[in-house]
This record gives structure tokens, sequence and C-alpha cells, in this order.
């Protein structure tokens, strides 16, 4: 069942098309990874979908369905009753998710005061509860403040911010590229669990082609503002029709790991 619906989608940057009518379909609770090289309209996709494009400077055209209802035009004031709570977002820069002198807590309450009509001992439990399942130490960190925690766990804090109302829908653009690469595989175990946990879908952007072969259900792949490919993970991967898509697979590279190495791959070193 589709949860989120693009369709001849266009955004105008002083009437040039940076993306050019773009149609995806991302169902509920599925992985759905948009992939392509830099500045191929990824981002700017995102932000569409989540109303957060600076109307001033791009201007959106089309049709992006949300749970059935068109949503491309909302108001900044509609958009805000959706976002954080239906629709979420984890972005790459984390340190702008959080104000730097307010402690993760009372920005994780605000949060949940913005949308839910409960106690302050019902948010804690809701903040607490999401913070655990980022696999942080919810007290320490709830009265923390932001600039007390690491890169990784600050980028974790962000996410438990993302999904401790159970949007249906999260988008993480590019969540881990700042991160170093043992930290990013983490947090992106996190929001694998998290997926099944409360069975949100995700739209994954990335440059990166292999965390997308490990998690997607889906693929797009963009290039110039288009999706050139769209299919399945298996597809996408293992029998991709355009030729961007083969060059973008050709371009990863592998890393073989030769645990007890046979006199035949000695001779070959
Ligand atoms: N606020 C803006 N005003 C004008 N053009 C913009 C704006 N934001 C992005 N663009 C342009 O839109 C195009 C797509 O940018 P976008 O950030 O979506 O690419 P991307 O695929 O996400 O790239 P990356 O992977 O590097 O983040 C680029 O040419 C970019 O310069």
């Amino acid at each position: 069942m589709s949860l989120l619906t693009v369709h001849q989608l266009y955004i105008y940057f002083r009437n040039k098309p940076i993306v050019k009518n773009i149609d995806f379909t991302v169902r509920h609770g599925e992985w759905f990874s948009l992939i392509g090289e830099s500045g191929s309209g990824k981002s700017i996709t995102a932000s569409a979908i989540g109303g957060l494009l600076p109307k001033e400077m791009l201007i959106a055209a089309g049709h992006i369905l949300f749970d059935y209802k068109d949503i491309t035009h909302l108001s900044n004031k509609e958009f805000q009753k959706i976002r954080g709570k239906e629709i979420s977002y984890v972005f790459q820069d984390y340190q702008s998710s959080f104000t730097p002198f307010i402690k993760i807590g009372k920005q994780l309450d605000e949060m949940i005061q913005a949308h839910c009509s409960l106690t302050k001992k019902e948010r804690r439990e809701i903040a607490f509860q999401a913070l655990e399942d980022v696999q942080l130490p919810a007290k320490r960190v709830y009265d923390s403040y932001p600039f007390q925690l690491s890169g990784g766990q600050l980028q974790r804090a962000s996410i438990a911010m993302a999904i401790m109302l159970k949007p249906k829908l999260l988008i993480a653009d590019e969540p881990t590229t700042a991160l170093d690469s043992i930290t990013a595989a983490h947090v992106l175990e996190v929001i694998a669990n998290i997926k099944e946990k409360i069975n949100c879908a995700i739209l994954f952007i990335t440059h990166d082609l292999r965390m997308a072969r490990k998690y997607s259900n889906t693929i797009a792949v963009m290039k110039q503002g288009k999706i050139v490919e769209v299919g399945t993970k298996e597809s996408v991967i293992y029998h991709p029709s355009h030729p961007y898509t083969k060059r973008l697979l050709s371009a990863v590279p592998t890393i073989k790991r030769i645990t007890s190495p046979t006199k035949r791959d000695l001779i070959l070193q």
C-alpha cells in the first residue's frame, strides 16, 4: 500500500527546472533509497516532501501525495502539524537538529508538547523510551546539553527526536556523511532497528551504494534532476538497465578479506 507518491514533480530555480518530472512511490514500511551523484537533486526532492524548500528560491510543481493527501503546497503552518509527527527528518548536519544551549531533554519535551497533550510524566516516558531505542543512556542524555555528546551520540539523539512520535515516514538525508565509518554503520543499524520496531517507511538519501544495498527494498537512481532507474534492490543492483547505474555500481570499491589465505592466494598477492 502506498504511503508517499511523488508524481510529475518539478522543482524550479529562477524558472529553470533542477528536478525534472520525477515519479516514485514509497510503500508503508519499506526502505526506499534515493541515490545518485552530488547535485543530482536528491536533497531538494526530500526537502519538497517535508515542506522545507526555501520557497523564495525554489518552487515545486506537480504532486506529492502523503497518505493520499496532496501536500505539495501546504502552508508552513499546515506542515508544522505533520512534520515531526507524520513525517520526520534526520539530517546530515545533526548539530543543527538541536539548539546548543538547551538540554536535549527539554528539546525533546518541547517537540512532544507541540504535537500531543500529555502530562509531563508521560512526555518524559516517551522521550526516555526513544533515547533507549537509539541505544543511548536515556537519563544522562536527557539531562545533557548537545555539546556534551559525541557526533555519533548526537546523531542518535536526533534520530530519537525524529522517531519519538512514531512517524509513518522517516526521511534520512545522508545521516551518516559526517560520521566515521564504524559510527556510521552503527547509526544505520539503529535506524534499521527503529524501522522494524515502529514499522515506518524510510526515505534514505545517500551517495553510498553499499549502504543502500544493505538495507533497501527499493532503489531509485537520480542523475541531473531526473530519476533514470527505479526498481527493487535486486533489479537495480544485480540487473541495472541504465548506463549511469552501471557506472555507479562499477565505481563501488570492494574490500576482499582473506582470513586464511591458501597457497594460491599468497602466490596471487
Ligand atoms: N536553495 C537553493 N537555491 C538554488 N539552487 C539550489 C538550492 N539548493 C540546491 N540547489 C541546487 O539544486 C541542485 C540539486 O541540489 P541537491 O542538494 O538536491 O543535490 P544532491 O543530489 O542532494 O547533492 P548532494 O549529494 O551533494 O547533497 C544543485 O545544482 C544545487 O546547486
